[in-house]
């Protein structure tokens, strides 16, 4: 009993003084980072070069709910200089996704050519795309683009507005089985009704999304969309096997420029299933304390203002001004919505929710619209197409 017990006093002290070591390397962490944010608004983001992984992505695979041994609050991280608060220069880093998302895709060029000396096949990605929406297939055709750039064979099915539920499913079921396709992507919005045809008749049907992602292999689901890859993000204990590209593109956009997420205050504005929720979810994972604000929300303002991170994807032009910000907010814009400019090449440009210029007079970070989180989805995409590829060949 005596050795038990002291084994038990043993164990007790060695956790105590792991502890006091771990918040001591903890506190010298956070104090490096604050150095790092500070240098990081003059020096531009972390790159391959500064950290020396063979990984793609920076942020980690996926991240469990446990709270790591090293944590320790730093609450005072985001105490900005007074001169923050009301100055007219510009004083916000930008954060640039478009040269962040080339670096991440000439990495995955290379690493899908070495994969195809060693295993002899390319990732390949399907496209459905239903109807004739030209924003839709503008985003289609960036994708597909991108693939091309990356060595990572695509095939795009382009079905009319007029067709039957029947053949998206169609098209899906035979992508599951093609084992030259390690990603299937629907595009969305799909068109809120097709055309149901039963021998002679044709009747109007209200396309069922849910059922139709739900079809999805997960094991190709690289949008992250099927419920049950978003139920996983959602669960502690649980993984997904992708996460949603924009959520992705967003962490990641973080973690290069040196954000502390851990314990900070975030608010997501917007819930929807393919942006707003997932980001919450993850931001979750990644231990920030997270509100979401949507369009009830009383005081949307207010509660925004109190944030240290602001994800905002509501699609409502230069809804957030600089009275929705805290000083020295971290503000990743997914918004983008076109509005009319006749001088703009083709007659419109594309614009935030947030109000760019004010905000970089707030805040300590901000991405633009365009050139800002767009450009990491794509990117993100051909991560997890890469990753499926990997998965499905066994090559690492
Ligand atoms: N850059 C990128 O890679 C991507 C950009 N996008 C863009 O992000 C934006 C959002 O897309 P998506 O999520 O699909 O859009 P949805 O229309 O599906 O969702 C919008 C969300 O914003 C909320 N909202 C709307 N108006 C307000 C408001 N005034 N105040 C607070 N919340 C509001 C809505 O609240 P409620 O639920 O109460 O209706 C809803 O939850 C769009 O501009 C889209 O183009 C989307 C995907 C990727
Ligand atoms: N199944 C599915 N998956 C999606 O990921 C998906 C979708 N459906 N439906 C529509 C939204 C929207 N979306 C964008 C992707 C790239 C840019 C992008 O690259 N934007 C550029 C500008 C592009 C331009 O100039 O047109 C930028 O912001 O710099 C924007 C938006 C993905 N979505």
């Amino acid at each position: 009993m005596p050795g038990l017990f002291l084994g038990s006093q043993y164990k007790k002290i060695m956790r105590m003084t792991m502890r006091s070591v771990m918040r001591k390397i903890s506190i010298g962490l956070a104090k490096e980072s604050k150095r790092y944010i500070s240098s990081a608004m003059t020096r531009g983001p972390n790159t391959w070069k500064d950290n020396q992984s063979s990984q793609i992505l920076l942020s980690p695979p996926l991240v469990s709910l446990d709270i790591p041994e090293i944590w320790a609050s730093d609450s005072n991280y985001y105490d900005h200089p007074s001169s923050w608060k009301n100055s007219n220069v510009q004083i916000a880093t930008i954060i640039d996704g478009k040269s962040i998302a080339e670096e991440i895709r000439s990495r995955v060029a290379s690493e899908v050519k070495r994969m195809k000396e060693y295993v002899g096949q390319v990732p390949g990605l399907a496209v459905i795309l239903v109807g004739q929406r030209r924003d839709s297939q503008t985003y289609v055709r960036n994708k597909i683009k991108a693939c091309e750039e990356a060595g990572i064979k695509s095939v795009l099915v382009e079905l009319p507005n007029s067709c039957a539920e029947y053949d998206v499913m169609t098209s899906v079921l035979k992508f599951n089985e093609d084992p030259s396709i390690h990603g299937i992507l629907v595009q969305l919005p799909l068109p809120e009704w097709m055309l149901l045809v039963q021998s002679v008749s044709a009747s109007l049907l209200h396309l069922d999304e849910e059922k139709i992602l739900s079809m999805l292999s997960l094991e190709k689901d690289v949008d992250g969309f099927h419920p049950l890859n978003m139920g996983n993000l959602a669960m502690r204990g649980r993984e997904p096997l992708f996460i949603s590209c924009t959520p992705k593109g967003c962490i990641e956009l973080l973690i290069r420029y040196g954000v502390e997420i851990m314990g900070k205050k975030a608010v997501v504005v917007g819930r929807s299933n393919i942006v707003g929720l997932p980001i919450s979810l993850l931001l979750q994972r990644h231990h920030a304390t997270v509100s979401i604000v949507h369009a009830c929300t009383k005081n949307p303002e207010q509660i925004t203002s109190e944030a240290d991170i602001v994800v905002t994807a509501a699609g409502v032009p230069n809804l957030i001004r600089s009275n929705w910000l805290k000083p020295g907010a971290v503000v990743i814009d997914v918004g983008t919505c076109p509005i009319e400019d006749p001088s703009a090449e083709y007659g419109y440009r594309l614009v935030g929710d947030v109000c760019f210029e004010e905000a970089l007079r707030v805040a300590s970070a901000v991405t633009p619209v365009p050139g800002g989180v767009g450009p990491m989805t794509i990117a993100m995409l051909l991560c997890n197409t890469f990753d499926s590829a990997k998965r499905l060949h066994g090559f690492s």
